[in-house]
């Protein structure tokens, strides 16, 4: 796992590769790929190192499934002929999708949400999956090969998001046009993991790409092999959203071979197309990112550098002395309402699990400053009704609602959705023995100092709710 310190900074597996033997007690079917080796002559424990026989395809397939399952509750069938894709490395292509329409302000709420189109879903369909999984996107999927369309329609149907993904058959020779016309949607991104070579050979041959043992299955040819290899194919992608346009706000592919970068980059110089790439890095392997736009300035992009280390959050730890589920559910939910119902902000569940959940957070209105003051004004009201109910007066609960500076944000909000939101930031809820702590992590937004008044607000409001 040499590179995975260059992961993408929120693939939740940067931090905290599978531990297999702690997944296989959960996912029996792994047991049987385990290999015990010897630890490091040098540590003190002198305890075994556990790992995947990764040269069995069967091993791999199991590992996805059960990563799919315990991280994303995605449940999946994979056929052993088809390319088994690892999870890590497709959530890096799609968490640099999201800092691409994160960049443009393109991944708030939409009024329809947001629609990508998945070129060659493979059997998994996982790009699809994940992304809504994981962002509620919808998706349209195109597939060329038979078997794994079947198998990709089946998955999403097993999944229950056969609302939210259609998978269709590839459109003769056409990659883009044909199927975007078809559907007469407009899409805010396209992504694409094309066959990498132009032949069996070449695949073979290729110096630049030596396949890390653990990667090897049998791939079917249609999963690496491709007329012309992947610079044909992205080019022809390149030719088709030229006529698009806008249709697509951004389009993208992922590259296998670092040589093709460099042609297809010549490609869009020679006709003024911005663009913007990207390295992607997980375990031994490198891939590349291209994305490139007819709306968009791509080059004035910053995307959140994936070998950055990310700001140190905020966080609020919430003692209880006890632990249970019910409790951290209680909390999480009284978050959820807090910002949601009391601050009127977006979010977007990125990880839900037993020990951490994490949110991507947007507030388009600042209704966390002058609590303390909305507070008072609150009390005051309070104490004008018990009057008001005591017999003593309507003026004075008039005169308390008119000094009430307190407002509900209106349905207008809605409608401002695409405007520039105030602050973005991750919220990560984890539990930890007797604490809890919840994290608060800038993304993006027009004032760091805006975190730290949410975190004093969430704290206020936490303590006046545990205390009840
Ligand atoms: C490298 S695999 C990627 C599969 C999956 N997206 C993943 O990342 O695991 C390429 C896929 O593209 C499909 N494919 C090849 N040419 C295609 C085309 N013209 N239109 C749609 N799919 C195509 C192949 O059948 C294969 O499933």
């Amino acid at each position: 796992m040499a590179l995975n310190r260059f992961m993408h900074p929120r693939n939740i597996y940067k931090d905290s590769p599978p531990r297999f033997k702690e997944l296989a007690e959960q996912y029996p079917d792994l047991k049987a790929f385990l290999v015990e080796r010897p630890g490091e002559p040098a540590a003190t424990s002198h305890k075994s190192i556990v790992s995947l026989d990764f040269e069995n395809p069967a091993a791999l397939r199991s590992l996805t499934c059960a990563l799919l399952r315990r991280d994303f509750n995605l449940d999946i069938d994979l056929p052993l002929t088809k390319l088994i894709p690892t999870v890590p490395s497709r959530l890096n292509y799609l968490l640099w999708i999201e800092d691409l329409l994160h960049a443009h302000k393109i991944d708030l709420p939409l009024p329809g949400g947001v629609l990508g189109l998945d070129i060659g879903s493979g059997a998994s369909c996982i790009y699809a999956l994940l992304g809504w999984r994981k962002n509620g996107w919808s998706f349209v999927t195109t597939e060329a090969d038979e078997e794994a369309l079947r198998f990709a329609q089946q998955n999403v149907v097993k999944n229950g998001a056969a609302e939210k993904i259609t998978v269709l058959p590839a459109y003769g020779s056409s990659h883009l046009l044909e199927t975007v016309k078809s559907t007469g949607r407009e899409f805010q991104f396209c992504m694409c993991n094309p066959p990498f070579f132009g032949s069996l050979a070449e695949r073979d041959e290729k110096a630049s790409y030596k396949p890390p043992k653990h990667a090897c299955n049998p791939v079917a040819e249609t999963d690496a092999v491709v007329e012309g290899g992947e610079v044909a194919f992205v080019s022809q992608m390149i030719g088709e959203s030229v006529q698009l346009s806008d249709k697509i706000k951004i389009y993208s592919s992922m590259l296998g071979k670092k040589s093709s970068v460099a042609p297809l980059k010549a490609i869009l110089d020679a006709q003024k197309i911005p663009y913007t790439t990207t390295e992607f890095c997980q375990g031994r392997t490198m891939r590349w990112g291209l994305a490139w736009s007819h709306c968009l300035d791509m080059k004035s992009v910053t995307v959140v550098n994936p070998h950055k280390a990310p700001d140190r959050p905020l966080t609020y730890e919430i003692d209880f002395g006890s632990k249970s589920e019910t409790d951290r559910m209680r909390v999480c939910l009284k978050v959820m309402e807090l910002l949601e119902k009391n601050l009127k902000m977006y979010l977007v569940s990125e990880r839900g699990g037993k020990e951490r959940s994490q949110w991507r957070v947007s507030a388009l209105k600042n209704l966390w400053s002058n609590q303390r003051r909305k507070r008072r004004e609150e009390k005051n009201l309070k104490a004008a009704e018990e009057d008001v109910e005591m017999g003593d007066g309507e003026s004075v609960v008039e005169s308390s609602l008119s000094r009430s500076s307190s407002r509900t944000p209106d349905s207008t909000d809605e409608a401002k959705i695409n405007a520039k939101y105030l602050i973005q930031f991750h919220l990560t809820i984890k539990s930890d023995s007797m604490k809890y702590a919840m994290e608060l992590r800038w993304i993006d937004g027009e004032n760091r100092e805006y975190l730290h008044s949410i975190v004093v607000y969430l704290k206020n409001q936490l303590q006046e709710f545990l205390q009840r």
